[in-house]
């Protein structure tokens, strides 16, 4: 079995004359933090969403492990384990937010249509148990039985940040978790996610903040242009003049 949980080769993304992303080539080890930072339309997005089945890659391949992702369909890449917080928050804005949490950690669990009646009695009573110590996680209990469509844009996200949790992924990928979120919030993310990372779980975070690329990261891959024009440990990418050229500029001082 492959230290790799990710494993991106020799992707091509074209959206008609533009080339989007350009052979790239990523791996991410079980457990790290890996961020994808680069400017403004270098490309970040696309690459998540080739890697959760979005968008078809014009070539290349992407494994979860020792699966092909390539070629599948979004919810059978989330089934196998791939879960996303988008920059837009995916919630259920009708539903409280225990509720939200529960449906999705029920259809990763059996498929909610599948169970009989007594075995879903005792799944809706640990899955509900589970849901609640999550929004414990994300500091959100007192609010559980709030309609979530009324929350403020950084609840709705800490809410989608116990969604996603609730279904236990193998992989956890972040579209700036952190985006419009004022700085103590943004600090209590950091926190959480950290303790997600003592859990073992493994992230790709994409991140503008890079006060929370460089508390979190293993591992950072710098993408300008559609190309990785530098990968390494925080310490190297802060470091490479490239980068400094391409996008940390004074930042990184
Ligand atoms: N569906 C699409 N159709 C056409 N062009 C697209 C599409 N999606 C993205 N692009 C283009 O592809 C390039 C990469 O965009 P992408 O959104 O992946 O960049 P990004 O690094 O995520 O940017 P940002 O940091 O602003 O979110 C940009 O030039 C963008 O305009």
């Amino acid at each position: 079995m492959s230290e790799y949980i990710l494993d991106v080769t020799d992707v091509d993304k074209n959206f008609g004359g533009l080339r989007a992303l350009s052979d790239i080539n990523l791996r991410v080890k079980k457990g790290t933090v890996h961020a994808i930072i680069g400017p403004n339309g270098a490309g970040k997005s696309t690459l998540l969403n080739v890697i959760v089945g979005r968008l078809a890659p014009n070539r290349g391949r992407v494994l979860l492990g020792d699966q092909v992702l390539t070629g599948k369909e979004p919810h059978e890449i989330n089934q196998l384990g791939v879960a996303r917080v988008f920059q837009t928050p995916e919630i259920f804005p009708e539903l409280s937010l225990l509720q939200n949490v529960m449906v999705p950690a029920f259809a990763k669990r059996e498929g909610i249509f599948k169970m009989n009646f007594i075995k879903s009695l005792f799944a809706e009573k640990e899955v509900r148990e589970h849901a609640e110590h999550l929004l414990d996680d994300v500091g959100l209990i007192s609010q559980k039985d709030n309609i979530a469509g009324s929350m403020s844009r950084g609840d709705k996200r800490r809410l989608e940040l116990a969604m996603c949790l609730g279904q236990q992924p193998k992989l956890f990928l972040l579209d700036e978790p952190t985006a419009g979120m004022a700085r103590h919030d943004t600090n209590r993310t950091i926190d959480l996610l950290k303790r997600i990372k003592e859990r073992g779980m493994t992230k790709v975070i994409i991140e503008h903040d890079m006060h929370v690329v460089f508390s979190l990261a293993d591992r950072i891959s710098v993408l300008a242009q559609g190309a990785i024009i530098c990968e390494g440990t925080p310490e190297e990418v802060r470091n490479d003049p490239r980068v400094k050229e391409a996008y940390l500029g004074g930042e990184s001082e």
